[in-house]
């Protein structure tokens, strides 16, 4: 099978919009290259400076790929695309444009490699992609990964959020859920920090087939319940943790069901909420009952931390 990479030129403003209406219409990744990376000077974890590839980046603002299976990037849902995205406020109509690309499922793992490099993503974790070697001179905790097609290397703002919630609040004894675990990142950060019990749970089934893979690459896979599912609608068990970094709409679904499953004094971690969904999500969750904990905000991306 094959993917079709869909890449839209957009100004940078408008890049936290675009990537969640991608995510809703169901794109399977996405990759955000933005001119003025190459300005900055990249070193990873242990100090060396790696070169980026300009032909890599476009030459001015934002380029997104967006990565969808074949069969389902019919010509109707390219022409959704499209209107949608043209129709947001503060799109510069300038700048919007968009092209296609056929990938083969061949070619994708290498796709992925010139992107993805070891980094340190919060105070104690650092991510190491599976192929690259790595001196752990930090000590820190180690998550091993290879994202393939399903979202969460850690260098997403809101990925990278959830695990500095995560380091802070989360310990051995509690029992854990991951809503929408993607990759498996966020289970995979819990049990190194000695969590026995944890349960990760995906929509798709391609992202439990991944994160079942890095489960076993960072040998957590018999102590991680990895399954597909919608939300917590069919949880019927009480968690100390619950977290959930998918978009503000589908948190929305979430709040009333997490409170319940929570138990006195559990945490709930949300993010991938845009900015101007905060303050309409902050409001919920005290509603339900919850206190608002921490609110950690970076690039337009805001995450929650509320404790019931
Ligand atoms: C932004 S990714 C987060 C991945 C990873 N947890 C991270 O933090 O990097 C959101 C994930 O939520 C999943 N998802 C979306 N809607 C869902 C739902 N209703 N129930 C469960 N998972 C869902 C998507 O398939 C995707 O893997």
């Amino acid at each position: 099978m094959n993917w079709i990479e869909y890449s839209i030129m957009i100004n940078k403003e408008v890049e936290p919009v675009v990537t969640a209406l991608l995510n809703e219409l169901g794109a399977n990744g996405v990759v955000i290259e933005d001119s003025n990376e190459l300005q900055k000077e990249h070193e990873d974890v242990y100090g060396e400076i790696y070169e980026l590839n300009p032909a890599d980046y476009p030459e001015h603002d934002i380029r997104i790929k967006c990565y969808f299976n074949e069969l389902v990037f019919t010509e109707d849902l390219e022409v959704e695309i499209k209107k949608t995205i043209s129709e947001i406020d503060s799109i510069d109509s300038q700048i919007l444009s968009f092209s296609k690309n056929v990938i083969k499922e061949s070619d994708w793992e290498n796709e992925w490699k010139n992107y993805f490099h070891p980094f340190k993503a919060s105070e104690r974790f650092s991510i190491v992609p599976s192929w690259e070697e790595y001196d752990n001179e930090d000590n820190d905790l180690l998550i091993e990964l290879d994202p393939g097609m399903a979202f969460g290397t850690g260098d997403h703002p809101t990925t990278s959020m959830c695990l500095k919630h995560i380091e802070e609040v989360v310990k051995p004894e509690h029992s854990v859920i991951d809503v929408g675990t993607g990759s498996g990142i966020l289970s995979i950060a819990c049990h190194l920090l000695g969590v026995k019990s944890i349960k990760a749970l995906d929509l798709d089934d391609l992202a439990i087939k991944v994160a079942k893979e890095n489960f076993e690459k960072n040998n957590c896979e018999t102590d991680i319940i990895a399954e597909t599912g919608n939300l917590l609608t069919e949880e019927t068990g009480q968690y100390d943790v619950i977290i959930a970094n998918i978009l503000a709409h589908i948190i929305d679904l979430m709040i009333a069901d997490s409170y319940e499953r929570l138990n006195e004094g559990g945490y709930f971690i949300t993010s991938g909420i845009i900015e101007e969904k905060s303050e309409e999500i902050i409001d919920k969750l005290e509603e339900t009952g919850y206190t608002i904990e921490k609110v950690l905000k970076e690039d337009s991306w805001v995450s929650i931390r509320a404790r019931k």
